[in-house]
């Protein structure tokens, strides 16, 4: 049984969260962030908007105060190869300001690691406020993404770009109830997951919320809908007017460049800035002038924690030549063993290891975001025989830098 494989002793009453408990959660989340309480009239649209799945919260002992929350919720993630694996969306994590630096997150990523894998979730993925928070627990970076701006005085299509479609305009309740369908048809790159329908209602509240007015287009291609974006538009009194990209999903090269096609056509914008994009989105190659394209962040997406192992190794695919990979896993040593990776799949084996890596690690190259061999040269890693990092890299190497594209 995986909880009794969990390290660590507990002195906080670490326990699931009734419904009525769940304002409360969401309050001392926000409190953590800065962010005021919900009010009365904000929270039945924040409840609709929380995913379903379980809250955890520690109460403190004398009081009984809530001091500690994490949440998650079932998802599946694009594997390299195609496969889908259960994962576990980890968000709403938070320690009271005065109970931090005592262990109370710690007890709670333990608790949750556990129940995730009593509920069959293969792996755990999250989006990090802090860089040094997560890696402890097992959490290595497995996709990366940018943020560009476009200036519109030089972007114009080459002649040879895609063509085909027709893009439209659609209510956001249209365009999300066209596009929530196609979606799941987009979502091949590695490191996609599946939006379940409280993502969609947080969406909603995101747009309701932004300055300027929404406008969602959907793209219809050959096949129906297969690409959808929705943004608004700042335009200050005087100065010139950005387009800020939401969100945009498509299913190939036709919808992405006949949504961007449209987006560059929309009168009285000065730039398009677009967030948390795919490190190796095309739009520069679109263009005539791709310095009309400027990357202005690159940065770390998914926190990936293999939470099983052996099905996360077997689950995916891979090419070249059979390695043994040796690993260690500080929380959850119900991992740790030497595993043969290769073309023909992934399975335990008592054979030596050629890479000797902490799960962290292993989630970093898993689906393809670092190279075997930038982990060995910056330490991250140990090769115990010549060659094995080059070997490692033609296993790992996924056509398509992976990407997460779902902020949760
Ligand atoms: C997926 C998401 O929801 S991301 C949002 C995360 N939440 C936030 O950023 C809100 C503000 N921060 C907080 O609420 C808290 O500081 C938390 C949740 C990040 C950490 O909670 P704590 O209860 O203090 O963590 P805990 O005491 O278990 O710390 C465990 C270890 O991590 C270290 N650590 C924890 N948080 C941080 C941090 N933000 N920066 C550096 N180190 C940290 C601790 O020093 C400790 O190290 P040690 O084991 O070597 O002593």
């Amino acid at each position: 049984m995986l909880s009794e494989m969990i390290g660590g002793m507990t002195d906080h009453d670490v326990r699931t969260l009734a419904d009525d408990e769940l304002r409360t959660a969401q309050d001392l989340f926000r409190s953590t962030l800065h962010v005021k309480p919900i009010t009365d009239e904000e929270w039945p649209q924040v409840r609709a908007a929380v995913q379903d799945g379980p809250t955890l919260g520690v109460t403190d002992g004398e009081s009984g105060a809530l001091i500690g929350t994490a949440r998650s919720f079932e998802s599946a993630m694009t594997l390299p190869g195609g496969a889908g694996v259960p994962i576990g969306g980890v968000t709403h994590v938070g320690v009271r300001a005065d109970r931090t630096r005592r262990g109370v997150l710690t007890e709670l990523m333990h608790a949750q690691l556990t129940d995730l894998a009593e509920r069959g979730m293969v792996a755990a993925g999250l989006h990090a406020s802090e860089t040094s928070i997560y890696g402890r627990f097992g959490y290595g970076v497995a996709t990366c993404a940018r943020d560009y701006t476009v200036d519109r005085r030089f972007a114009r299509f080459r002649s040879d770009a895609p063509v085909g479609g027709r893009v439209e305009i659609r209510t956001v309740e249209a365009a999300i109830e066209l596009f929530a369908d196609a979606y799941p048809r987009t979502a091949t790159r590695p490191g996609m997951l599946t939006r379940p329908a409280g993502w969609w209602a947080q969406l909603r509240r995101t747009l309701e919320r932004q300055d300027g007015p929404v406008t969602a287009i959907t793209h219809e291609g050959a096949d129906g809908v297969d690409g959808y974006a929705v943004y608004s538009v700042d335009r200050p009194q005087p100065g010139p007017a950005t387009l800020r990209l939401v969100d945009l999903q498509c299913a190939g090269p036709e919808s992405f460049a006949g949504l961007w096609r449209y987006l560059l056509s929309v009168d009285l914008v000065h730039d398009i800035t677009a967030s948390g994009r795919p490190l190796d989105e095309p739009l520069e190659l679109l263009l005539t002038d791709p310095r009309a394209v400027s990357t202005i962040a690159q940065f770390d997406d998914l926190w990936l924690r293999l939470i099983d192992v052996p099905t996360a190794l077997a689950m995916r695919t891979y090419a070249g030549e059979s390695l043994v990979l040796d690993v260690t896993d500080p929380v959850l040593p119900g991992n740790d063993g030497c595993y043969r990776v290769g073309p023909d799949g992934a399975a335990r084996t008592e054979d030596p290891a050629a890479l000797h890596l902490d799960v962290d690690a292993l989630a970093m190259i898993y689906l393809g975001a670092w190279r075997p061999s930038q982990l060995v040269d910056t330490g991250r890693v140990r090769a115990s025989t010549p060659g094995a990092a080059r070997q490692a890299d033609r296993l790992f190497a996924t056509s398509a830098p992976p990407w997460c594209g779902t902020f949760f």
